[in-house]
């Protein structure tokens, strides 16, 4: 596991989303370390995208303070908050690429609209972005509508990837995905902080994710991040959600399958 700061590069405080009459988040706050894993989950409609996309600034929070890098991005001058923007990466739910463009041509959108590289050269570092995601070479001449659900996540993840983000959004990365190809994709993400160093922020329903990856994970209910704390110290909490959650039967199935992973690996080392 890397090591992590305590420093926070996303501060979240009192933070305050609603549609119409509907409140989804009321006095939230959150601390994202530098360097860690973090998961969020809840229920269906707790507002866990909502929050993510309030963080990357796709949705305004009717009140409450964003710190990310330190800075107070939703205050920040158009040109700072390009420049923010850059030192992060998004892998949306569905991948959201774009469907007329091949993989190194997805890859290759912010390398253009950001740093306004032309040539040779975005062929390169699409090249390297799409083996870093796990694809093959020739994945990238391929369309979206040519790729399986997993490689349409690893292409997803390589445009993420494109401008060395610091900080790394994951919505829901491996829902659709087999078992295998989840645990490969997990195994992905975390080989890939243990060796570049960034951060990752992710939302999930993925029990798996959870035990096996993550080194926080937050719980969001009643309008809030309710705790935050390790998979140990999520299995200490009695709020009844949060113990059918992690206690009932997927929970237990998860955490098994951590254990004998681990298990297995002792006894590999040994
Ligand atoms: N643009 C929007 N306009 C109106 N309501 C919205 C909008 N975006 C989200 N909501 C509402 O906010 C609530 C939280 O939605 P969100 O998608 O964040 O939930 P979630 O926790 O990610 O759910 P799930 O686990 O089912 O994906 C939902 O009731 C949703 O209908």
């Amino acid at each position: 596991m890397a090591s992590t700061s305590t420093d926070p590069i996303i501060r979240l405080r009192g933070i305050r989303n609603a549609f119409g009459p509907q409140v989804v988040h009321d006095k939230l706050d959150l601390d994202v370390r530098r360097g860690e894993i973090l998961a969020l989950v809840g229920g269906s409609g707790t507002g866990k995208s909502v929050l993510l996309r309030t963080i990357v600034g796709l949705n305004r929070p009717a009140a409450g303070s964003i710190e990310v890098f330190g800075q107070d991005i939703l205050n920040l001058p158009d040109v700072q908050r390009r420049a923010a923007e850059q030192r992060w990466g998004i892998l949306f739910q569905n991948g959201a690429l774009f469907s007329s463009l091949t993989v190194a041509q997805n890859v290759q959108v912010p390398l253009k609209e950001h740093l306004g590289l032309k040539g040779p050269i975005l062929d390169e570092i699409a090249a390297l972005k799409i083996a870093l995601a796990g694809l093959p070479a020739d994945a990238g001449a391929k369309y979206p509508s040519e790729l399986s659900g997993g490689m349409r996540k690893r292409a997803g993840l390589a445009r993420a990837l494109a401008l060395d983000p610091e900080i790394v959004f994951l919505d829901e990365p491996t829902a659709g995905l087999d078992p295998i190809g989840a645990a490969a994709f997990d195994q992905l993400i975390a080989d890939l902080r243990d060796a570049v160093g960034f951060t990752v922020f992710l939302v999930t329903h993925d029990l798996d994710t959870l035990a096996t990856v993550c080194d926080r994970i937050g719980v969001l209910g009643q309008k809030r991040v309710m705790v935050v704390g390790t998979m140990d110290e999520m299995l200490q909490q009695t709020d009844p959600w949060i113990v059918e959650y992690f206690h009932g039967p997927r929970g237990r199935a998860a955490l098994d399958a951590q254990a004998r992973n681990a298990a297995a690996h002792s006894d590999g080392a040994a």
